[in-house]
Formats: structure tokens, C-alpha cells, sequence
């Protein structure tokens, strides 16, 4: 094979599916948006969705600045060399981190350190499997973290929140994968897809539930009654009201897909891969001799680009209907007492990247600068560095904020910060310390790497880069970045309700069905 030529397509595969979001995705996502009623935080949130997809599109950027731990699927004829094809992708994926088409997302577990270029001990994940055809089938799947935290795995017989006793049926599966739903929240960015799993241990499980992602939104299970299932639950997780990020709303899931295995008697394990809304999964077939992509995957019919005027009207009128305020820091605490969930904010000004490694850092340590009424923005960015050793963001969007539950309250108070900057929500501890100190909760809307890039007019400095780009502190000057108070100085928590009505939905779900 022309292994030079086939580095290129890979690269090409890897560009595409982490810019370009596959057209049976976008159609989901249109789908869902026709659902909710504007006006409201869903139908804002959404807008902003769709315009981040055509924005990355257009600059040719990540979608979203998480760009996951890459997992290549390939198919090759008998005889072709697996060894070369390995060596050919983890090229493209270290040019592909240089070109900012993918993050530096590979970490040492033990030292915490940062490969650089996405490759080192099991990163990429690449998989074969020879078949009969005579092109070699590539899929590649780019699966954040905030929703691979959201994964989980059941063994029945299981007790479950709302739901009772989930026993080893298809009734006791149904009520697995509704909880999964129930328990993701706003977390892995919903409105989200899922895989399921039925069987095998707890590896093949998740394999398999993996392998569900692969395939298409719209394709029919062959198996009648999983089909049926399908459909059941993404009827119903639709009525759990958790809504695009947990803000409450018609859509949670998008698209459901179930496999099935066989088991060993004494297990039975259910296990659902939960994926966030920037579904980003393609594939090629490629040609063994020239190297060069003979068809793309997932590309059939329309394609929604999500660029129309309407789209962006859409946006603009569902911001208004909300209070807007505008806030620059330092920020005192009097302005934030004035806050309550549900107003959207808009930051000028300055704003500082914080998240796993800086809080754990802070808890020990002195900060590297004054944050005294400042803001805390969680999220490790996509950053490129210009031939002046300039700094520039090419995608960042926020992470999952649970993660600092531990260490965040203590911060706030440690260091005098107004407000931080995530997504998902925090918890009990984080909501005290906010109405003792008079902080803020902010909820970015998660994803949308390319719409908040675009409000980061220059990066003024860094700090803590041995911990890498994406946990390092990037002192940011943004313009209109604009996000919703979602928990307040008065105790009040829109994460803490909807898990509450969730739940309480959840549970009529209860009775048997099958
Ligand atoms: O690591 C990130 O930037 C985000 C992560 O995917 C998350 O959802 O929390
Ligand atoms: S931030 Fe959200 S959209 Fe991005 S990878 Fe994480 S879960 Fe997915």
C-alpha cells in the first residue's frame, strides 16, 4: 500500500470527524431543537449548539476542545499489514495535535505528565479485524471525558434509585437504561446518545455498548424486541424533563442503541456508554493499494449546516428573553448577592483557566496571581502557539465542574473568587460555601468550543504549564462570554431541582412494562 498517501487519508479522517459533526448526528440535533419552546434556557442553550457546529465547520476547529482518547475500529482485508496502518495513524495523530485539530489529551496516570502529541503508553486505541472485503473499513470515534465519566455499568440484580428492583429480564434491562439517563444529568452534555450492552463481563460489555455508538442515528436493531426497547426509551428518557445541560426541557437523549451478548450464569451485566451531543464519529473505506478514501461513513442524505439567518435569529431572540447582566472583575460580592439562578451573565474582561490539577495545586498552595473578585473558568483549552511564541485559543469550552466538589468551596473562600465557570454543576458543599462567601455558579454550555473561542479576544499570560496545556492557568481577556447562573448566593441550585423532578419523573417509570 501507499503508506504515505494513506497517512494523509487518515489525517483527513481524524480532521473531519473532529470538526465536521456526521450528517445523521445533525439531524438529531435539528430534530431536538424543533422541540423545545423558544425563549427558554434549552432553546438557548441549543442555539448556541448548533451555531458552535457550523462554526467549527467553517474554521475548520474542534467542535469541542475535548477531543477525547482517539479509538480507531478497522477492518482490513487478509494480507494487508496491521503494523504499518498502526504506525500511519499515530503519525496523523501527532500531526493532527500540532495542526490544534486535536488536543494533547494523553496523560501520564502515575506523573501526570503530558505526552504532547497524543501518543504514548495505549493512546491511540486501535483495533483490528480482518474481514473478507477487499477495502480496509476505518471508524474512528472521539468520545470526550465529561461523557465517558458518565458511562456506567449494572450488575443484576440491581436496586435502583426510583426505580426498585431491576431483575435479570428485559424489564430489569429497561429500567437499567433509563437510570443511565436519569444519572448522566446535565453532565456529559446532554442532549446525549447512547450505547448499551447487554452481557458479556464487564470489559465485553462495554465494548459492546461501545460498539453501539458506531452505529448510525437512524439505522432499525434487526432484534424486534430491542428495536421496540430503542424506541421505548428514547420516548421516555424524554420525559424525565433533564433537558440540554441538565437545565430542564424536552430533550435529553437523542438517540438510543442496544446490543446483545451472551453471558456467563452467574453474571449480568448491563452497560451503557453515554456520549454528549458532539457525537463525533466517522468512517472511511479506504483502497489497499493507493491508500486514497474511496467513501466516507455517515453521510447520507441531507446535510443540516446550521448556518442560516434563522438559525442565528434564533439565538439572538432567545437571549433576550432573558435578564442579561454584565459583569467585569473584580467583581464585589455586592453584585453577586444581586444574582439568582436563571439570569444570564455576560463576562468583559479578564478570566482565569482553572481545573483538575490547578485546584488540587491551590488547595496546598499560594496562587500564581491576585484572584481576589475573580473568575474561575473551568476548561482546558485547545491553544496554538505562533512563530513570536504568541498564544491563541482554537477551542474552549468548559468541563465538567463536579470534579473540584472536594476542593472549590475552600478556594473561593481561600482566595476571594466571585465566581467560577463550568458546566454540569457543583454539589451541597460547593452551594454552601457560594451563600456563605457570596459566590456564583455560572453554566457554560457545554461543547461549545468554538463559540467561546470566538468571545477570548487575546490570551494575556500563563501560569503552571508543567501541568500541560489543557490544566494549566491561561489568563484570558474575553468579550460577551456569556453563561447562566445556575447556582447562587442564596442556596438556590437549577442542578438540585432538576435531579429532584427528574427523579421523581423517573419513578413512574417503575411498573412493568415487559
Ligand atoms: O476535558 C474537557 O475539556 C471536557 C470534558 O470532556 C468534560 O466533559 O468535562
Ligand atoms: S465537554 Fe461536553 S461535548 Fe465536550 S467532550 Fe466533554 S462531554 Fe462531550
Amino acid at each position: 500500500m501507499n503508506m504515505e498517501r494513506f497517512q494523509e487519508s487518515m489525517y483527513d479522517l481524524i480532521v473531519e470527524t473532529s470538526t465536521n459533526l456526521p450528517k445523521d448526528v445533525r439531524r438529531a440535533i435539528k430534530a431536538a431543537k424543533a422541540k423545545e419552546s423558544a425563549g427558554t434556557r434549552s432553546a438557548m442553550s441549543l442555539a448556541t449548539i448548533t451555531n458552535n457546529i457550523s462554526m467549527a465547520d467553517e474554521k475548520v476547529s474542534p467542535i469541542c476542545q475535548d477531543t477525547g482518547l482517539p479509538t480507531f475500529k478497522i477492518k482490513t482485508p487478509v494480507g494487508v499489514n496491521q503494523l504499518q496502518i498502526k504506525e500511519a495513524i499515530k503519525n496523523a495523530i501527532a500531526l493532527a495535535t500540532k495542526n490544534s485539530k486535536l488536543r494533547p489529551n494523553s496523560v501520564d496516570s502515575l506523573t501526570g505528565e503530558n505526552s504532547g502529541d497524543n501518543l504514548g503508553g495505549g493512546t491511540p486505541v486501535i483495533k483490528f479485524d480482518q474481514w473478507e472485503e477487499d477495502y480496509i473499513d476505518v471508524r474512528l470515534i472521539l468520545k470526550g471525558g465529561g461523557c465517558e465519566n458518565k458511562n456506567i455499568q449494572y450488575s443484576l440484580p440491581a436496586e435502583l434509585d426510583g426505580l426498585g428492583r431491576a431483575g435479570r429480564d428485559l424489564d430489569g434491562i429497561r429500567k437499567c437504561i433509563m437510570h443511565s439517563v436519569y444519572q448522566a444529568q446535565g453532565q456529559g452534555c446532554s442532549a446525549g446518545f447512547i450505547g448499551v450492552g447487554i452481557g458479556g463481563d464487564r470489559s465485553s460489555g462495554y465494548d459492546l455498548a461501545k460498539e453501539q455508538l458506531f452505529r448510525s442515528v437512524d439505522d432499525v436493531n434487526p432484534n424486534e424486541d430491542l428495536s421496540k426497547l430503542e424506541d421505548y426509551i428514547v420516548e421516555h428518557a424524554n420525559e424525565l424533563g433533564i433537558g440540554t445541560m441538565g437545565f430542564g426541557g424536552e430533550t435529553t437523549l437523542l438517540g438510543c442503541k442496544i446490543g446483545v451478548m451472551n453471558r456467563i450464569p452467574a453474571s449480568f451485566f448491563v452497560s451503557v456508554a453515554y456520549n454528549c451531543w458532539a457525537y463525533r464519529r466517522l468512517g472511511v473505506a479506504v483502497n489497499p493499494e493507493t491508500g486514497v478514501i474511496n467513501d466516507w461513513m455517515y453521510q447520507e442524505g441531507e446535510k443540516i449546516d446550521f448556518a442560516s439567518e434563522t438559525e442565528k435569529e434564533t439565538a439572538a431572540s432567545a437571549e433576550t428573553e432573558q435578564n442579561v447582566v454584565t459583569l467585569q472583575a473584580p467583581i464585589t460580592e455586592e453584585q453577586i448577592r444581586e444574582l439568582k439562578v436563571g439570569d444570564v451573565v455576560k463576562i468583559n474582561g479578564r478570566m482565569y483557566t482553572g481545573r483538575d490539577a490547578i485546584h488540587h495545586h491551590l488547595m496546598e498552595n499560594d496562587a500564581p496571581v491576585d484572584l481576589n473578585g475573580q473568575v474561575i473558568y473551568h476548561c482546558g483549552p485547545v491553544m496554538m502557539k505562533d512563530d513570536e511564541g504568541g498564544w491563541h485559543v482554537k477551542a474552549a469550552g468548559p468541563t465538567t465542574s463536579i470534579r473540584e466538589e472536594p476542593y472549590q468551596g475552600d478556594i473561593m473562600k481561600k482566595f476571594g473568587i466571585r465566581a467560577v465557570i463550568g458546566k454540569g454543576g457543583m454539589g451541597p458543599k460547593t452551594l454552601k460555601a457560594l451563600e456563605e462567601h457570596g459566590g456564583v455558579y455560572l453554566n457554560a454550555i457545554g461543547g461549545a468550543a468554538q463559540y467561546y473561542a470566538d468571545c477570548i479576544k487575546a490570551v494575556e499570560g500563563v501560569d503552571l504549564m508543567n501541568f500541560g496545556i489543557p490544566e494549566a492557568m491561561w489568563h484570558l481577556k474575553v468579550e460577551g462570554f456569556t453563561a447562566v447562573v445556575t447556582m447562587d448566593s442564596h442556596g438556590n441550585s437549577l442542578h438540585k431541582d432538576v435531579d429532584k423532578s427528574s427523579l421523581e419523573k423517573l419513578a413512574q417509570f417503575k411498573e412493568r412494562v415487559y
